[in-house]
């Protein structure tokens, strides 16, 4: 069983880690190139250091073909459209964000397409293929330059396909480089096609809340590969531009070939209307709100939200609930400085307000086919996706044994203590412990060790890493951990 989740992300982590899209770009009215190839427009003028925060030119070499997308696909692209690569997501770096585990919600992953060019595989047992070697050394060389090369990035992206800066948020936040680390993180793991392919997929079907088309994906991907040509010229040569070329394509495909399965079943986006809204502390709220049609999603995941106040800043939160017959949603939402949609939603969202859902997303959901226990680790409003689970368990009517583990800054900080106790008054095979003063994983460790247990940890990013470390060092088995990191997820890939 695989522990992590997608959120991207993604990824990525929840409250104000947001999610932009990823932005791709496309010119569908462009000639096609030979054979129905993606053929890269002539460049144009290079955006100057003002205009993108980059220096100098455009790459002056062409870039190698990026094929064309849309297989699998609802539409096809016409064969005249440029396939695109993914767009960025401030997402779960989440991926980024990307993810390994349980496809979400039941969805199978997408397979790399047979028709696609391959990133050349490694051979049994000899380490990295070629092209993540070439990969890593590009990473490796703009790593120093991160911040330009995102910048020259999207200049090259809004000179060369105006048309898709209405897909990304009028101001461009820190936020801004998710794409492109989702995009360059799930590149360095292209040797690992299984975990990829769950955060990909989860990538492509949360990409259509943002308008994001197939024929946007090659406009992404030339662009991506110009910043690289720009940045990481000690490095760049054919051999590499074509490892990066096949790594987009297979990259975008399952993006796309996602979004295209998704289409048939489920819309981009679901409207919701707050229907209450409850202040628990001054900075931390309970958001209940009705979808307009049914919302599936299961105890564990998360969604991405978007306020009519920021329109087209999306950020990530968990289901506070397992699903409720009356098909309402709930979130706790924390105000965090800087975090523009978390404190809308708790300082002026009210009833009758509306906002914005994307697809239901995740893996740290309980597997039933087993009677373990379940070793629940809650960090602040981590605590969220942690009461769903054990309303899920409750459910299935299964007495497993669950153990919930809370920890808060404060005592006014463990918001949910109350509902947490109701439930274990309830239940008799629920234990909740509480810790304000401690470590929270001193305690897992005291009253250990866990050995029929599967472990969910959920909390800010700092408290899964520590809590996923120190849980393996009392002998929890990774597979056994679940989590929703994005990065750490596609990592565990390795
Ligand atoms: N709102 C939601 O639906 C969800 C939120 N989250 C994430 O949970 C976090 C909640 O933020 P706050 O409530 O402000 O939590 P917080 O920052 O106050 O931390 C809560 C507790 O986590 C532990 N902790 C924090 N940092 C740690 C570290 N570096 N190492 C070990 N333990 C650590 C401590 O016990 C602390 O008291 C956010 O990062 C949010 O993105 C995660 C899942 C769902």
């Amino acid at each position: 069983m695989d522990a992590l989740t997608t959120n991207p992300a993604d990824s990525e982590s929840h409250n104000e880690s947001a999610n932009a899209p990823m932005n791709v770009s496309a010119n569908a009215s462009e000639p096609a190139g030979g054979g129905g190839w993606f053929t890269p427009r002539p460049r144009q003028s290079p955006p100057s250091e003002r205009e993108g925060g980059a220096a100098g030119g455009v790459p002056s070499r062409p870039v190698s073909p990026i094929r064309p997308v849309g297989r699998g696909s609802a539409r096809p692209v016409p064969p005249s459209a440029r396939p695109g690569p993914p767009t960025a997501q401030p997402a779960p770096p989440s991926a980024p964000a990307a993810q390994p585990a349980p496809p979400a919600a039941g969805r199978p992953a997408a397979a790399l397409p047979p028709e696609v060019p391959q990133p050349r595989p490694p051979e049994a047992g000899a380490g990295p293929s070629p092209d993540a070697i070439l990969i890593r050394r590009t990473m490796a060389e703009v790593a120093p330059v991160a911040d330009k090369t995102t910048s020259y990035f999207y200049a090259l992206l809004f000179i060369q396909h105006p048309e898709l800066r209405e897909l990304f948020p009028a101001a461009m936040d820190a936020q801004r480089d998710r794409l492109v680390k989702a995009l360059l993180t799930a590149a360095e793991h292209i040797d690992n096609p299984k975990v990829l392919s769950e955060y990909l997929a989860n990538l492509g079907r949360g990409h259509r809340k943002y308008g994001t088309r197939p024929e946007h994906y090659p406009a992404v991907g030339e662009c991506l590969i110009g910043a690289l040509t720009r940045y990481a010229a000690a490095v760049w040569d054919a051999e590499t531009e074509a490892a990066w070329v096949r790594a987009y394509t297979a990259i975008s495909q399952i993006m796309i070939d996602a979004a295209a399965a998704d289409e048939r079943h489920a819309p981009p986006w679901w409207r919701a209307e707050v229907v209450s809204h409850e202040l628990r502390t001054p900075d931390i709220a309970v958001v209940t709100v009705r979808p307009d049609q049914p919302y599936p999603f299961l105890a564990g995941q998360y969604t991405a939200m978007e306020t009519p106040w920021w329109p087209r800043v999306w950020r990530h939160y968990s289901f506070a609930s397992s699903p409720r017959s009356d098909g309402l949603l709930s979130f706790h939402v924390k105000a965090v400085p800087a975090g523009w949609v978390s404190t809308a939603l708790v300082r002026r969202a009210r009833p009758g307000d509306v906002i914005r859902l994307g697809p239901p997303a995740g893996s740290m959901t309980v597997d039933h086919s087993t009677d373990n226990g379940l070793l629940c680790l809650g960090g602040g409003t981590g605590i969220a996706p942690i009461k769903a689970l054990v309303e899920d368990v409750a459910q299935h009517g299964r007495k497993r044994a669950v153990e919930v583990f809370y920890g808060a800054r404060s005592d006014r900080d463990l918001y949910d203590l109350d509902t947490m106790l109701r439930l274990q008054k309830e239940h008799s095979w629920l234990s909740v412990r509480a810790v304000v003063d401690e470590p929270l994983t001193d305690l897992v460790r005291k009253c250990g060790p866990w050995p029929e247990y599967d472990a969910y940890v959920s909390g800010p990013p700092g408290m899964i890493r520590s809590g996923v470390e120190s849980l393996v060092g009392i002998g929890v088995p990774s597979q056994r951990i679940r989590h929703d990191l994005v990065e750490e997820l596609v990592a565990s890939g390795d």
